[in-house]
Protein backbone atom coordinates (compact mmCIF):
# COMPACT_ATOMS: atom_id res chain seq x y z
CA UNK A 1 0.00 0.00 0.00
CA UNK A 2 1.65 3.08 -1.42
CA UNK A 3 0.58 6.43 0.54
CA UNK A 4 1.86 9.65 -1.41
CA UNK A 5 2.70 13.19 -0.31
CA UNK A 6 3.51 15.00 -3.51
CA UNK A 7 0.12 17.11 -4.69
CA UNK A 8 0.96 15.60 -8.79
CA UNK A 9 -0.32 12.27 -7.44
CA UNK A 10 -3.78 13.61 -6.90
CA UNK A 11 -4.21 13.91 -10.70
CA UNK A 12 -2.43 10.68 -11.49
CA UNK A 13 -4.66 8.27 -9.15
CA UNK A 14 -8.14 10.03 -9.28
CA UNK A 15 -8.74 11.22 -12.94
CA UNK A 16 -11.34 10.72 -15.80
CA UNK A 17 -8.84 8.02 -17.92
CA UNK A 18 -8.40 5.64 -14.93
CA UNK A 19 -10.99 3.05 -13.77
CA UNK A 20 -9.02 1.69 -11.15
CA UNK A 21 -11.20 -0.25 -8.55
CA UNK A 22 -11.64 0.81 -5.14
CA UNK A 23 -10.35 -1.42 -2.68
CA UNK A 24 -11.81 -3.96 -0.63
CA UNK A 25 -11.45 -3.85 2.25
CA UNK A 26 -11.86 -0.12 3.41
CA UNK A 27 -14.84 0.01 1.29
CA UNK A 28 -16.65 -2.93 2.37
CA UNK A 29 -16.10 -1.57 6.27
CA UNK A 30 -19.08 0.93 5.52
CA UNK A 31 -22.04 -2.14 4.56
CA UNK A 32 -22.66 -0.02 1.50
CA UNK A 33 -21.92 -3.00 -1.14
CA UNK A 34 -24.05 -2.59 -3.54
CA UNK A 35 -24.32 1.53 -3.96
CA UNK A 36 -22.72 4.08 -5.87
CA UNK A 37 -20.08 5.14 -3.36
CA UNK A 38 -19.81 0.95 -2.09
CA UNK A 39 -19.09 -0.51 -5.60
CA UNK A 40 -16.00 -1.51 -5.81
CA UNK A 41 -15.78 -1.86 -10.10
CA UNK A 42 -15.71 0.68 -12.49
CA UNK A 43 -18.73 -0.50 -15.01
CA UNK A 44 -20.73 -0.96 -11.30
CA UNK A 45 -20.52 2.42 -9.87
CA UNK A 46 -21.03 3.40 -13.74
CA UNK A 47 -24.10 1.76 -14.74
CA UNK A 48 -25.67 3.16 -11.08
CA UNK A 49 -24.36 6.58 -11.21
CA UNK A 50 -25.62 6.82 -15.10
CA UNK A 51 -29.16 6.37 -13.37
CA UNK A 52 -29.20 8.13 -9.66
CA UNK A 53 -26.73 10.90 -11.99
CA UNK A 54 -29.67 12.72 -12.92
CA UNK A 55 -31.17 12.96 -9.57
CA UNK A 56 -28.53 15.15 -9.18
CA UNK A 57 -27.94 16.95 -11.87
CA UNK A 58 -27.54 20.94 -12.27
CA UNK A 59 -30.90 20.62 -13.95
CA UNK A 60 -32.15 18.90 -11.08
CA UNK A 61 -30.72 20.72 -8.41
CA UNK A 62 -32.08 23.97 -9.75
CA UNK A 63 -35.80 22.14 -9.41
CA UNK A 64 -34.69 20.94 -5.95
CA UNK A 65 -34.01 24.51 -5.18
CA UNK A 66 -37.14 25.27 -3.18
CA UNK A 67 -36.60 22.45 -1.18
CA UNK A 68 -33.06 23.69 -0.20
CA UNK A 69 -34.59 27.03 0.16
CA UNK A 70 -37.20 25.90 3.18
CA UNK A 71 -34.52 23.73 5.10
CA UNK A 72 -32.27 26.84 5.13
CA UNK A 73 -34.56 29.48 6.02
CA UNK A 74 -35.92 26.52 9.10
CA UNK A 75 -32.19 26.53 10.16
CA UNK A 76 -31.93 30.29 10.25
CA UNK A 77 -35.47 30.44 12.09
CA UNK A 78 -34.37 28.01 14.79
CA UNK A 79 -31.00 30.71 15.13
CA UNK A 80 -33.69 33.35 16.13
CA UNK A 81 -35.51 31.33 18.40
CA UNK A 82 -31.96 30.32 19.91
CA UNK A 83 -30.95 34.18 20.41
CA UNK A 84 -34.47 35.12 21.49
CA UNK A 85 -34.04 32.59 23.89
CA UNK A 86 -30.70 33.92 25.12
CA UNK A 87 -28.55 30.94 23.97
CA UNK A 88 -25.65 30.52 21.70
CA UNK A 89 -25.93 27.90 18.72
CA UNK A 90 -23.81 24.43 18.36
CA UNK A 91 -22.89 25.63 15.06
CA UNK A 92 -21.34 21.57 14.05
CA UNK A 93 -24.58 20.15 14.78
CA UNK A 94 -26.77 22.82 13.96
CA UNK A 95 -25.17 23.19 10.56
CA UNK A 96 -25.31 19.32 10.37
CA UNK A 97 -29.37 19.18 11.31
CA UNK A 98 -29.43 21.35 8.06
CA UNK A 99 -28.29 19.10 5.91
CA UNK A 100 -29.20 15.83 7.33
CA UNK A 101 -32.95 17.85 6.83
CA UNK A 102 -32.05 18.52 3.17
CA UNK A 103 -31.05 14.74 2.51
CA UNK A 104 -33.96 13.12 4.11
CA UNK A 105 -36.53 15.12 2.37
CA UNK A 106 -34.96 15.42 -1.19
CA UNK A 107 -33.78 11.84 -1.30
CA UNK A 108 -35.99 10.27 0.53
CA UNK A 109 -39.40 12.59 0.47
CA UNK A 110 -39.29 12.04 4.71
CA UNK A 111 -38.25 15.37 6.52
CA UNK A 112 -37.02 14.89 9.72
CA UNK A 113 -37.24 18.30 10.50
CA UNK A 114 -33.63 17.63 12.51
CA UNK A 115 -32.94 21.78 12.86
CA UNK A 116 -36.25 21.87 15.74
CA UNK A 117 -34.40 19.54 17.75
CA UNK A 118 -33.74 21.80 21.27
CA UNK A 119 -30.07 22.77 21.01
CA UNK A 120 -29.93 21.08 17.92
CA UNK A 121 -29.09 17.85 19.36
CA UNK A 122 -31.29 15.55 16.75
CA UNK A 123 -31.19 12.14 17.49
CA UNK A 124 -30.25 11.23 13.75
CA UNK A 125 -27.27 13.61 13.86
CA UNK A 126 -26.05 12.28 17.44
CA UNK A 127 -26.27 9.06 16.35
CA UNK A 128 -24.39 8.97 13.53
CA UNK A 129 -21.22 10.45 15.78
CA UNK A 130 -21.46 7.77 18.23
CA UNK A 131 -21.80 5.64 15.47
CA UNK A 132 -18.24 6.18 13.88
CA UNK A 133 -15.67 4.22 15.91
CA UNK A 134 -17.74 1.29 15.57
CA UNK A 135 -16.87 1.13 11.28
CA UNK A 136 -12.95 1.10 12.10
CA UNK A 137 -14.27 -2.71 13.99
CA UNK A 138 -16.12 -3.38 10.79
CA UNK A 139 -12.80 -2.88 8.38
CA UNK A 140 -10.84 -5.97 10.34
CA UNK A 141 -13.42 -8.46 11.28
CA UNK A 142 -16.31 -9.62 9.21
CA UNK A 143 -17.67 -11.73 12.09
CA UNK A 144 -17.78 -8.20 14.21
CA UNK A 145 -19.38 -6.43 11.40
CA UNK A 146 -22.06 -9.32 10.84
CA UNK A 147 -22.68 -9.63 14.65
CA UNK A 148 -23.46 -5.86 14.98
CA UNK A 149 -25.96 -5.60 11.68
CA UNK A 150 -28.02 -8.63 12.41
CA UNK A 151 -28.58 -7.44 15.54
CA UNK A 152 -32.32 -6.70 16.01
CA UNK A 153 -33.19 -3.32 16.40
CA UNK A 154 -34.48 -3.19 19.54
CA UNK A 155 -31.62 -5.17 20.95
CA UNK A 156 -29.32 -2.70 19.18
CA UNK A 157 -31.03 0.14 21.08
CA UNK A 158 -30.14 -1.74 24.33
CA UNK A 159 -26.71 -2.36 24.19
CA UNK A 160 -25.99 0.74 22.17
CA UNK A 161 -28.06 3.76 23.55
CA UNK A 162 -26.30 6.48 21.88
CA UNK A 163 -27.01 5.02 18.41
CA UNK A 164 -30.35 4.65 18.83
CA UNK A 165 -31.38 8.00 17.16
CA UNK A 166 -29.93 5.77 13.45
CA UNK A 167 -31.77 2.46 14.25
CA UNK A 168 -34.90 4.48 13.90
CA UNK A 169 -33.87 6.15 10.74
CA UNK A 170 -32.60 2.92 9.38
CA UNK A 171 -35.66 1.03 10.68
CA UNK A 172 -37.99 3.92 8.62
CA UNK A 173 -35.77 3.79 5.56
CA UNK A 174 -36.10 0.24 5.42
CA UNK A 175 -40.10 0.30 5.81
CA UNK A 176 -40.25 2.94 2.90
CA UNK A 177 -38.19 0.50 0.74
CA UNK A 178 -40.34 -2.31 1.43
CA UNK A 179 -43.46 -0.53 0.77
CA UNK A 180 -42.30 1.00 -2.41
CA UNK A 181 -40.65 -2.09 -4.07
CA UNK A 182 -43.68 -4.04 -3.15
CA UNK A 183 -46.03 -1.03 -4.77
CA UNK A 184 -44.59 1.37 -6.85
CA UNK A 185 -47.61 3.38 -6.95
CA UNK A 186 -46.74 4.44 -3.73
CA UNK A 187 -44.27 6.49 -5.20
CA UNK A 188 -46.81 8.57 -6.11
CA UNK A 189 -47.85 9.71 -2.23
CA UNK A 190 -44.45 10.99 -1.51
CA UNK A 191 -44.34 14.79 -1.05
CA UNK A 192 -42.45 15.37 -4.66
CA UNK A 193 -41.22 13.50 -7.48
CA UNK A 194 -37.62 14.22 -7.28
CA UNK A 195 -36.77 11.09 -4.37
CA UNK A 196 -33.65 8.79 -5.58
CA UNK A 197 -36.69 5.98 -5.53
CA UNK A 198 -38.40 7.99 -8.71
CA UNK A 199 -35.50 7.52 -10.53
CA UNK A 200 -34.27 4.00 -9.08
CA UNK A 201 -37.00 2.33 -9.51
CA UNK A 202 -37.90 3.66 -13.39
CA UNK A 203 -36.83 -0.01 -14.90
CA UNK A 204 -36.59 1.81 -18.49
CA UNK A 205 -33.64 3.69 -17.09
CA UNK A 206 -31.51 0.97 -16.80
CA UNK A 207 -29.45 -0.65 -20.24
CA UNK A 208 -30.84 -4.50 -18.95
CA UNK A 209 -34.08 -2.73 -17.82
CA UNK A 210 -33.43 -4.72 -14.09
CA UNK A 211 -34.11 -2.29 -10.82
CA UNK A 212 -31.62 -2.75 -8.20
CA UNK A 213 -33.18 -4.83 -5.00
CA UNK A 214 -33.99 -3.37 -1.94
CA UNK A 215 -31.28 -4.53 0.08
CA UNK A 216 -29.24 -2.31 -2.52
CA UNK A 217 -31.36 0.97 -2.12
CA UNK A 218 -31.20 0.37 1.57
CA UNK A 219 -27.80 0.28 0.62
CA UNK A 220 -28.24 3.36 -1.43
CA UNK A 221 -29.85 5.35 0.88
CA UNK A 222 -27.24 4.85 3.93
CA UNK A 223 -24.06 5.91 1.38
CA UNK A 224 -26.55 9.14 0.61
CA UNK A 225 -26.94 9.79 4.40
CA UNK A 226 -23.46 9.35 5.32
CA UNK A 227 -22.07 10.96 2.28
CA UNK A 228 -24.00 13.80 2.04
CA UNK A 229 -24.94 14.91 5.61
CA UNK A 230 -21.43 15.27 7.86
CA UNK A 231 -19.69 16.94 4.65
CA UNK A 232 -21.93 19.33 4.03
CA UNK A 233 -22.68 20.65 7.99
CA UNK A 234 -18.63 20.38 8.64
CA UNK A 235 -18.09 22.69 5.82
CA UNK A 236 -20.43 25.41 6.71
CA UNK A 237 -19.29 24.54 10.33
CA UNK A 238 -14.94 25.22 8.87
CA UNK A 239 -16.66 28.41 7.15
CA UNK A 240 -18.52 29.47 10.00
CA UNK A 241 -14.89 28.86 12.68
CA UNK A 242 -12.97 31.07 10.55
CA UNK A 243 -15.66 34.24 9.71
CA UNK A 244 -15.53 34.07 13.49
CA UNK A 245 -12.13 34.50 14.32
CA UNK A 246 -11.87 36.64 11.06
CA UNK A 247 -14.66 39.52 12.02
CA UNK A 248 -13.56 42.12 8.75
CA UNK A 249 -13.70 38.85 6.68
CA UNK A 250 -17.63 38.22 8.18
CA UNK A 251 -17.99 42.07 7.04
CA UNK A 252 -16.55 41.86 3.74
CA UNK A 253 -18.90 38.93 2.61
CA UNK A 254 -21.92 40.42 4.43
CA UNK A 255 -20.90 43.68 2.05
CA UNK A 256 -21.18 41.59 -1.12
CA UNK A 257 -24.55 39.96 -0.07
CA UNK A 258 -26.08 43.49 0.49
CA UNK A 259 -25.33 43.95 -2.42
CA UNK A 260 -27.69 41.62 -4.11
CA UNK A 261 -30.11 41.12 -1.35
CA UNK A 262 -30.63 44.98 0.24
CA UNK A 263 -34.06 44.27 1.91
CA UNK A 264 -34.78 41.23 4.03
CA UNK A 265 -38.21 42.02 2.75
CA UNK A 266 -37.22 42.03 -0.88
CA UNK A 267 -37.05 39.57 -3.22
CA UNK A 268 -34.21 36.52 -2.48
CA UNK A 269 -31.19 35.83 -4.57
CA UNK A 270 -31.51 32.67 -6.74
CA UNK A 271 -28.87 30.04 -6.73
CA UNK A 272 -27.89 31.35 -9.47
CA UNK A 273 -27.79 35.05 -8.77
CA UNK A 274 -25.28 33.26 -5.86
CA UNK A 275 -22.91 31.85 -8.41
CA UNK A 276 -21.57 34.97 -9.49
CA UNK A 277 -20.74 36.72 -6.24
CA UNK A 278 -16.76 36.14 -5.71
CA UNK A 279 -16.29 36.41 -2.32
CA UNK A 280 -18.85 34.27 -1.30
CA UNK A 281 -17.66 31.60 -3.58
CA UNK A 282 -14.28 31.89 -2.66
CA UNK A 283 -15.26 31.67 0.89
CA UNK A 284 -17.00 28.48 -0.03
CA UNK A 285 -13.67 27.53 -1.41
CA UNK A 286 -11.47 28.11 1.31
CA UNK A 287 -13.67 26.37 3.52
CA UNK A 288 -13.71 23.56 1.71
CA UNK A 289 -10.04 23.45 1.56
CA UNK A 290 -9.67 23.82 4.94
CA UNK A 291 -12.35 21.31 5.67
CA UNK A 292 -10.38 19.17 2.75
CA UNK A 293 -13.84 16.68 2.75
CA UNK A 294 -12.82 13.35 3.05
CA UNK A 295 -9.48 13.36 4.58
CA UNK A 296 -8.36 10.30 4.72
CA UNK A 297 -7.06 8.65 1.27
CA UNK A 298 -9.37 7.46 -1.08
CA UNK A 299 -7.75 3.47 -1.93
CA UNK A 300 -7.37 2.48 -5.40
CA UNK A 301 -6.09 -1.11 -7.17
CA UNK A 302 -3.55 -0.50 -9.34
CA UNK A 303 -4.33 -2.58 -12.40
CA UNK A 304 -2.66 -4.71 -14.03
CA UNK A 305 -0.51 -2.61 -16.57
CA UNK A 306 0.69 -0.91 -13.66
CA UNK A 307 0.63 2.94 -13.63
CA UNK A 308 3.16 6.12 -13.28
CA UNK A 309 1.97 8.06 -10.40
CA UNK A 310 4.71 11.68 -9.41
CA UNK A 311 7.09 10.12 -11.88
CA UNK A 312 7.45 6.86 -10.07
CA UNK A 313 6.36 3.52 -11.52
CA UNK A 314 4.33 1.68 -9.34
CA UNK A 315 3.82 -2.23 -10.42
CA UNK A 316 0.64 -3.95 -10.44
CA UNK A 317 1.77 -5.43 -6.93
CA UNK A 318 4.29 -8.01 -7.51
CA UNK A 319 7.59 -8.55 -8.54
CA UNK A 320 7.73 -12.47 -10.20
CA UNK A 321 11.30 -12.29 -9.06
CA UNK A 322 10.62 -12.44 -5.44
CA UNK A 323 9.39 -15.58 -4.44
CA UNK A 324 7.30 -14.27 -1.13
CA UNK A 325 5.47 -11.68 -3.74
CA UNK A 326 5.17 -14.35 -6.02
CA UNK A 327 3.46 -16.45 -3.17
CA UNK A 328 1.39 -13.45 -2.15
CA UNK A 329 0.38 -12.87 -5.90
CA UNK A 330 -1.30 -16.21 -5.99
CA UNK A 331 -3.01 -15.24 -3.13
CA UNK A 332 -4.45 -12.10 -4.44
CA UNK A 333 -1.98 -9.75 -3.53
CA UNK A 334 -2.37 -5.90 -4.86
CA UNK A 335 -0.94 -2.31 -5.30
CA UNK A 336 -2.79 -0.08 -3.25
CA UNK A 337 -2.05 3.67 -3.92
CA UNK A 338 -3.97 6.61 -2.64
CA UNK A 339 -3.07 10.33 -0.91
CA UNK A 340 -5.31 11.90 0.95
CA UNK A 341 -6.79 15.44 -0.05
CA UNK A 342 -4.89 17.59 2.87
CA UNK A 343 -1.38 16.66 0.79
CA UNK A 344 -2.79 19.08 -1.74
CA UNK A 345 -4.70 21.54 -0.07
CA UNK A 346 -2.12 22.26 2.94
CA UNK A 347 0.87 22.16 0.48
CA UNK A 348 2.19 25.22 0.81
CA UNK A 349 3.65 25.60 -2.75
CA UNK A 350 0.56 25.71 -4.01
CA UNK A 351 -1.98 27.59 -1.20
CA UNK A 352 1.07 29.70 0.82
CA UNK A 353 0.37 29.90 4.24
CA UNK A 354 -1.82 27.08 4.20
CA UNK A 355 -3.24 26.98 7.59
CA UNK A 356 -4.79 30.46 7.62
CA UNK A 357 -8.05 31.28 5.88
CA UNK A 358 -7.50 33.39 3.07
CA UNK A 359 -10.67 33.30 0.74
CA UNK A 360 -9.34 36.23 -1.43
CA UNK A 361 -6.46 33.32 -2.75
CA UNK A 362 -9.05 32.28 -4.98
CA UNK A 363 -9.73 35.42 -6.06
CA UNK A 364 -6.22 35.65 -7.50
CA UNK A 365 -5.75 32.70 -9.45
CA UNK A 366 -8.49 30.96 -11.74
CA UNK A 367 -6.08 27.79 -12.33
CA UNK A 368 -6.33 27.69 -8.39
CA UNK A 369 -9.67 25.13 -9.05
CA UNK A 370 -7.21 22.36 -10.26
CA UNK A 371 -6.01 22.06 -6.72
CA UNK A 372 -9.32 22.11 -4.71
CA UNK A 373 -10.16 18.22 -4.61
CA UNK A 374 -12.71 18.17 -1.47
CA UNK A 375 -14.77 16.45 -4.22
CA UNK A 376 -12.31 14.03 -5.17
CA UNK A 377 -11.70 13.76 -9.30
CA UNK A 378 -12.22 11.54 -11.56
CA UNK A 379 -14.98 8.51 -12.66
CA UNK A 380 -15.66 7.93 -8.62
CA UNK A 381 -16.27 11.70 -7.39
CA UNK A 382 -18.97 12.84 -5.90
CA UNK A 383 -21.75 12.16 -6.99
CA UNK A 384 -23.57 14.69 -5.13
CA UNK A 385 -21.54 17.53 -5.67
CA UNK A 386 -24.38 19.70 -7.15
CA UNK A 387 -26.41 19.49 -4.60
CA UNK A 388 -23.26 20.38 -1.87
CA UNK A 389 -23.18 23.47 -4.09
CA UNK A 390 -26.25 24.85 -3.57
CA UNK A 391 -26.43 23.80 0.01
CA UNK A 392 -23.23 25.82 0.40
CA UNK A 393 -24.36 28.99 -1.45
CA UNK A 394 -27.72 29.36 0.11
CA UNK A 395 -26.26 28.21 3.42
CA UNK A 396 -23.39 31.17 3.36
CA UNK A 397 -25.79 33.59 1.98
CA UNK A 398 -28.51 33.24 4.46
CA UNK A 399 -26.68 33.20 7.49
CA UNK A 400 -24.35 35.61 7.09
CA UNK A 401 -26.90 38.10 5.73
CA UNK A 402 -29.20 37.66 8.48
CA UNK A 403 -27.23 37.31 11.13
CA UNK A 404 -23.60 38.97 12.59
CA UNK A 405 -22.33 36.15 14.03
CA UNK A 406 -20.28 36.79 17.19
CA UNK A 407 -18.34 33.50 19.44
CA UNK A 408 -20.08 32.97 22.28
CA UNK A 409 -16.73 31.91 23.86
CA UNK A 410 -13.40 33.22 22.71
CA UNK A 411 -11.92 31.00 20.22
C1 LIG B 1 -19.16 19.42 0.99
C2 LIG B 1 -19.82 18.34 0.66
C3 LIG B 1 -19.24 17.08 0.11
C4 LIG B 1 -17.94 16.69 0.01
C5 LIG B 1 -16.70 17.45 0.40
C6 LIG B 1 -17.95 15.36 -0.61
C7 LIG B 1 -16.80 14.65 -0.90
C8 LIG B 1 -16.79 13.42 -1.55
C9 LIG B 1 -15.59 12.67 -1.88
C10 LIG B 1 -14.18 13.07 -1.55
C11 LIG B 1 -16.00 11.53 -2.51
C12 LIG B 1 -15.10 10.40 -3.04
C13 LIG B 1 -15.16 9.23 -2.09
C14 LIG B 1 -14.38 8.03 -2.54
O1 LIG B 1 -13.65 8.07 -3.52
O2 LIG B 1 -14.49 7.01 -1.89
C15 LIG B 1 -17.43 11.56 -2.58
C16 LIG B 1 -18.20 10.58 -3.15
C17 LIG B 1 -19.57 10.55 -3.09
N1 LIG B 1 -20.41 11.54 -2.62
FE1 LIG B 1 -19.83 13.31 -1.83
N2 LIG B 1 -19.24 14.99 -0.85
C18 LIG B 1 -20.07 16.01 -0.43
C19 LIG B 1 -21.44 16.03 -0.51
C20 LIG B 1 -22.22 15.03 -1.01
C21 LIG B 1 -23.66 15.07 -1.12
C22 LIG B 1 -24.54 16.25 -0.71
C23 LIG B 1 -24.05 13.85 -1.62
C24 LIG B 1 -25.44 13.35 -1.95
C25 LIG B 1 -26.47 13.51 -1.21
C26 LIG B 1 -22.87 13.07 -1.86
C27 LIG B 1 -22.85 11.79 -2.39
C28 LIG B 1 -21.70 11.11 -2.75
C29 LIG B 1 -21.70 9.78 -3.35
C30 LIG B 1 -22.93 8.95 -3.67
C31 LIG B 1 -20.36 9.43 -3.58
C32 LIG B 1 -19.82 8.13 -4.18
C33 LIG B 1 -19.38 8.33 -5.62
C34 LIG B 1 -18.59 7.16 -6.17
O3 LIG B 1 -18.01 6.39 -5.41
O4 LIG B 1 -18.51 6.99 -7.39
N3 LIG B 1 -21.77 13.80 -1.47
N4 LIG B 1 -17.91 12.73 -2.01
Amino acid sequence: MLHFADPEAYHDIYNNRNRWDKESRLYKSFNEDRSSFGFLTYAEAKNRKDVLGRSFSQTAIEGAEPLVVKQTKALCEAFERQTKAGKSSDLLYAFRCMSMDVITTFCFGKPIYAVDAPGFQAPIVMAMDASLPVFVGFKYSDLFKNMILKCPPKLSKVLSPATSGLVDLQQLLLHQIDDLTNDPEKLKALPHNMTIYHRLLDADAYRDKTTPSAGSLYEEAQALMFGGADTVGNTLMVGAYYLLQNPEKQQTLKKELLSIWPSLNGPEPRVRDLESLPYLNAVIKESLRLSSGVISGLLRVVPPTGARIAGIDVPPGVNLHNLTEYILTLMGSQTVVSIGSTFVHYNAAIHPEPDKFVPERWLESTHLDDWLVAFSRGPRMCLGINLAWAELRLGFAHVYRKFDLVPAHPL
